[in-house]
């Protein structure tokens, strides 16, 4: 599983490297750079070669009083329709949830990277 921080997607070589899930990192305090988060984003969302693989966006920095709540953050990323935190069928789908977190603080990572793997179990 690749962990992507939002502007560091263009390492991203799905062609040379085969990715089974991905991690991707907002920083969820940094108003000023969400747009650029939903392009990257929109960018690997598009990806033929990433059609189906489960994608976690991680909301990070959540400890800080200047970071955007999950709704603020869906809304921003345009992330409507997703998967859900819980058990569900993911067949003909991409997983996809929102998780917000405080790396910091050690909060909320794992809940969300835990579901991703358990994803790439079900769908690869
Ligand atoms: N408050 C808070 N700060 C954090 C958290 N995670 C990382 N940081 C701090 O944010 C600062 C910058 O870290 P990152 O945002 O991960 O760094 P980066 O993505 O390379 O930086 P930019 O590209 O400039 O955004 C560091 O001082 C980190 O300690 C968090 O969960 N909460």
């Amino acid at each position: 599983m690749w962990i992507i921080n939002c502007d560091r997607v263009a390492v991203l070589q799905p062609t040379l490297h085969p990715i089974s899930g991905i991690v991707f990192l907002v920083d969820a305090k940094d108003h000023e750079r969400l747009n650029e988060s939903k392009a990257e984003l929109d960018a690997l969302l598009n990806m033929e070669e990433l059609s189906k693989t489960p994608f976690v966006v991680l909301g990070n920095k959540i400890d800080h009083p200047d970071a955007v709540s999950e709704d603020q953050l869906r809304s921003v990323l345009g992330l409507y329709q997703t998967t859900g935190k819980g058990k569900v069928p993911l067949e003909n789908i991409r997983p996809i949830e929102i998780f917000m977190c405080s790396v910091v603080m050690r909060q909320g990572v794992f809940p969300g990277i835990d579901i991703g793997i358990l994803w790439v179990g079900k769908v690869c």
